[in-house]
């Protein structure tokens, strides 16, 4: 194994625990002095797609890969072009932007030295100068594919290796070379990849890997306010380090990115099995990987208040506070959990209303980060540590399961008890909003349906401090006691979206949706009793508070990914609810126009919703060739309104 004691040249962690693994290690290359199994991942022979969407509704032609920018790389070049130029001062003031744009940046490059709390993520133990993340590190590590359409296909069987009982923690630890990039993953999953894992051709991997939309920067500065997550581009920057309790990186927009795009994919640089060990792994990175690894925060050692360090920093600490939790399916179609390292995914700082959703193709190995509305140069790119709708995609971060306490003490209140509400009424037009408050008056326990990132900001605050030990800052929970106001309406907002939600994600459940005054569209159309503007006020009303409370799109990490369903885990919000967030309420919309024969509405928002769904198409996921079947029918009704099997319904019942 790599490690031995620490060496004065190199970083280390100091510290002493029982329990806890102290990293010492020596500068050698770890794969240099262990044995590591290499599995290789051969090129296909299938080339990637070339071709664009054509609204050829009835072709049997594969539109899986439909470039996501191209839809959008007019409105970029404009908007951008005001922005580039403090880009590039930032990028003057920062060195440890991405490959791209220190490429970029050239000549005008200007050295700014960083201060060392910034790079040391309020760690003391950390070495005193940026030893990584440098812009050279980050290009050795080449986040883009290197092939012409190359793509990850076949993990090669590994018949050679001896059985998993005769070997040691070490030689369980696979590295997977990827044929289309010069990217490499560790692998430690037990009794696992023996058997193979189930991988299929991944579509346009190298052409989304090669996207460069992001930086990494220091989430504190001017300009940011209260808030960290409004970094000013048109400001010059200089570095401020922040009084406050959020310090460290964050990652931020360059150019304007659409919502549904996407804004990332990356490949794992390691993915450890829910049991096993991760210091094993992090022996096995290369050294450049490995001092940026060492760089990343280590919660679970700090204070929640994020100020003081309480416990040495370990190799498992900083894969828990950094590492995505993820299933791999093996040949048989067994799921495992693991915690896989993304190197720039791992900037990505929390929000309750996130501008990215995360999803993991365990079959490309891919994340994906997609835009969950649209996103400004400047902008952090955020995610939601806590579970967003029934089966995320990927589970972020630390806990398999939310400790029972965290969920008790939050207290929620979410979903009331049937016979608590208020009688029964019909569809109505606007006294849902009366509704909905009697159903929230009442009391009951936290339901499992609620994803959590509903909750109320005291309990989305515990489960995050219990769970992931940090205080969140967030825009949407970091509210200043004078606005109390603030947070009792975004509460509500959040407890009247979960349970519409509930309503909607369910139309078997009439019960809920009589209570809640939300007709289907289906009896909309057709029961001339239920006025025409019911419908189209609930769903705009539900879309308005979605944006304010940055929940968009949350619910479509949901299709995304086979494999990685988190039923049977305590995690609240984790069970039957299939969100489907602004899709949803558009889709509607859409139709419900479409219905009332009013075109220029009918062609906003059905176009609105076309183009999500073909920016959810093109990451390479499971679900995305329902989203082309899907954005094909829509572009097929743009073309013709009068396509739309209902166009004009309701306008003739409203007649009769
Ligand atoms: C995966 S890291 C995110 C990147 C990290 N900020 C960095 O500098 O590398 C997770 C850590 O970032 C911090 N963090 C993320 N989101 C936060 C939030 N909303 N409020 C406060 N701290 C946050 C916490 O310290 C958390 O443990």
């Amino acid at each position: 194994m790599g490690k031995t004691s620490q060496s004065a040249s190199t970083p280390h962690f100091n510290g002493r625990s029982s329990e806890r693994q102290i990293l010492t290690y020596s500068e050698q290359h770890p794969t240099s002095k262990c044995d590591v199994q290499t599995l290789v991942l051969t090129q296909s022979t299938e080339s990637a797609p070339s071709h664009k969407y054509s609204p050829d509704v009835g072709s049997s032609q594969p539109l899986l890969n439909k470039d996501v920018d191209s839809s959008y790389s007019d409105v970029s070049k404009l908007k951008c072009k005001s922005n580039e130029a403090t880009v590039s001062c930032m990028q003057e003031h920062f060195q440890m932007q991405t490959a791209h744009h220190h490429k970029r940046q050239s000549s005008q490059s200007q050295s700014v030295p960083l201060h060392p709390r910034l790079w040391h993520v309020s760690s003391a133990s950390l070495p005193s100068q940026p030893t990584s993340l440098t812009p050279e590190n980050l290009r050795t590590h080449n986040f883009g594919g290197s092939g012409d359409g190359a793509q990850l296909v076949h993990f090669s069987s590994c018949a050679s290796l001896s059985s998993p009982s005769q070997r040691s923690d070490t030689e369980e630890i696979h590295r997977i070379q990827f044929t289309d990039s010069a990217e490499e993953c560790f692998v430690h999953v037990r009794g696992f990849v023996d058997g193979g894992i189930r991988l299929k051709p991944a579509a346009a991997l190298s052409q989304i890997l090669q996207q460069d939309k992001v930086v990494v920067l220091p989430v504190c500065g001017p300009g940011s306010g209260n808030s960290p997550y409004n970094y000013s581009l048109s400001t010059p920057l200089s570095i401020v380090v922040s009084s406050g309790t959020l310090s460290g990186f964050g990652m931020f927009a360059t150019v304007p990115i659409r919502k549904g795009a996407v804004i990332l994919a990356e490949r794992p640089v390691m993915i450890v099995g829910e049991t096993e060990d991760a210091g094993d792994v992090f022996m096995k990175l290369k050294q450049d990987t490995r001092n940026l690894v060492e760089s990343f925060s280590d919660s679970t050692s700090m204070s929640h208040q994020g100020g003081e360090m309480v416990a040495p920093r370990t190799f498992q600490g900083i894969l828990q506070t950094n590492g995505f939790g993820v299933e791999l399916i093996d040949a048989s179609g067994d799921k495992q959990r693991c915690r896989a390292l993304f190197l720039r995914s791992a900037r990505c700082n929390h929000s309750c209303g996130p501008s990215a959703i995360a999803t993991f193709d365990p079959t490309s190995f891919v994340l994906t980060l997609h835009a969950n509305r649209d996103i400004d140069p400047g902008d952090e790119i955020t995610i939601s540590y806590l579970p967003i709708s029934s089966s995320s995609a990927i589970f972020t971060s630390i806990p398999w399961s939310l400790p029972e306490s965290a969920l008790t003490a939050s207290g929620a209140k979410a979903i009331p008890p049937a016979e608590a509400s208020e009688s029964v009424m019909g569809y109505a037009t606007s006294s849902s909003v009366s509704t909905t408050s009697s159903l929230f008056s009442c009391s009951s326990s936290i339901s499992p349906s609620v994803p959590s990132l509903y909750l109320p900001r005291h309990s989305r605050r515990q489960l995050l401090r219990d769970s992931f030990h940090f205080e969140c800052r967030c825009q949407y929970c970091d509210i200043p006691w004078s606005e109390v106001d603030g947070v009792r309406k975004s509460d509500h907002a959040r407890k009247e979206l979960s349970l519409y939600n509930l309503a909607l994600s369910d139309p078997s459940n009439v019960e809920l949706r009589k209570k809640l005054g939300i007709p289907t569209f289906e009896e909309w159309c057709s029961d001339s009793r239920i006025s025409w503007d019911s419908l189209i006020e609930i769903h705009m009303r539900l879309l308005t508070m979605r944006e304010a409370e940055g929940l968009e799109l949350t619910g479509l990490a949901h299709p995304t990914v086979s494999g990685a369903s988190r039923s049977g885990t305590a995690i609240p919000g984790n069970s039957l609810v299939n969100e489907q967030g602004w899709l949803k309420h558009a889709d509607v919309l859409g139709m419900c126009f479409g219905a009332l024969k009013k075109e220029n509405e009918f062609r906003e928002w059905v176009e609105a919703v076309r183009d999500v769904r073909w920016a959810m198409s093109s990451s390479g996921y499971e679900g995305q060739e329902e989203q082309v079947v899907l954005a094909k029918i829509l572009d097929s009704w743009l073309d013709e309104p009068g396509s739309f099997p209902l166009w004009g319904w309701r306008t003739q019942i409203n007649r009769h």
